[in-house]
């Protein structure tokens, strides 16, 4: 069999949001390839599987144009290598092992979770996979579940948790505040004619949604951290209808960030948006949730 320099631990699954599991098989492969003298890697997919089985997009914890970065940044391994979903499907379990991950990838371990399903029909497991890598003479790490409050941290349960605006325990789950990534645009600049003015964010379509509503939280751009009180919404006092987007007010900010990245961490539900009945009402309001975001980041 070709020998592959450097050879390879790679972690398999999904890893949308990057979670306290997730981050758990990874540590676990970048201990392994320190073992081994190799790399880390991951083994995604370029789609969320249930998205392809069901015909339904499940909604993502990280922005699409993101997740490579995102999952190299939490979870510390070299390299994330993506599989794409369509073709490999049809792929027997054995395949996928000895085919794909040995012997195009280089794996000298594979490390994944408990409930880790693979190859055609889901019909590779854990079990499978320890045999099959036992065989080839290579390793494999079956990592327990890891739970918080005795429930398993999973992808699934953190979308519940966002779709209730419940971010404190997002962030306990995700052991990192949830954050929207994207490029800023032009608003309607009318925030600024009252002195509120705001980062205009389309929402990435692909992710999950949160309540409408005023959240605290911290903006990154470039190197720089901003506290800031930010809208989810459709802001209903001036707009009839259209798509979502997330505005945030920086707190102690003036400049431009007109077509920078930036990631916006949602820490805190503060209260649902509101149509109100003049815009002083609304300043008021927005006032009002200033104070909440610094004594929210005041506490610490
Ligand atoms: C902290 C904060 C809270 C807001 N709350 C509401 C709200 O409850 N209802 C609403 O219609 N708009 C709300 N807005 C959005 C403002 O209406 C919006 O920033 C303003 O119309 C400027 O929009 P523009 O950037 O498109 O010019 C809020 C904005 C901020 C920054
Ligand atoms: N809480 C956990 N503890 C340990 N391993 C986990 C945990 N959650 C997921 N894993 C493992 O991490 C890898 C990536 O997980 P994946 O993203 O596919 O699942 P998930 O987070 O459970 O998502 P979903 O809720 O969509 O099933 C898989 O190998 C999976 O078994």
């Amino acid at each position: 069999m070709k020998q592959h320099r450097p050879p390879r631990a790679i972690a398999l699954g999904y890893f949308d949001g990057v979670h306290m599991g997730h981050r758990a098989l990874m540590e676990r492969a970048v201990q392994r390839a320190r073992e081994i003298g190799g790399t880390s890697a991951v083994f995604t997919f370029d789609k969320h599987p249930s998205s392809v089985m069901t015909g339904r997009q499940v909604p993502l914890l990280t922005a699409g144009a993101y997740r490579q970065d995102e999952i190299k940044l939490l979870g510390g391994v070299d390299e994330v290598i993506f599989g794409h979903f369509e073709e490999l499907r049809t792929m027997d379990w054995r395949d996928f092992i000895h085919e794909l991950l040995i012997g195009r990838f280089g794996a000298q371990y594979i490390i994944s979770g408990h409930n880790n399903r693979f190859g055609y029909m889901g019909k590779g497991t854990p079990e499978g996979m320890a045999e099959e890598c036992k065989k080839a003479g290579i390793g494999y790490d079956c990592i327990p579940d890891v739970k918080i409050d005795g429930i398993v941290v999973s992808s699934t349960y953190i979308r519940q948790l966002i779709s209730l605006g419940d971010m404190e325990r997002v962030t306990k789950f995700l052991g990192h505040p949830y954050t929207i990534t994207g490029v800023v645009a032009h608003g309607r600049k009318v925030g600024r004619t009252y002195g509120v003015p705001t980062v205009n964010l389309p929402l990435p379509p692909e992710m999950a949604l949160p309540p409408y509503g005023v959240y605290a939280t911290r903006v990154r751009v470039d190197d720089q951290v901003y506290l800031a009180a930010t809208n989810i919404g459709v802001k209903p006092t001036f707009v009839d209808g259209g798509a979502p987007t997330i505005e945030p007010h920086l707190l102690d900010f003036s400049g431009d960030l007109y077509g920078k990245l930036i990631h916006v961490e949602l820490h805190q539900f503060l209260r649902p948006e509101k149509a109100f009945d003049s815009v002083e009402e609304l300043h008021a309001a927005i006032e009002e949730n200033v104070r909440q975001t610094r004594a929210f980041f005041a506490k610490g």
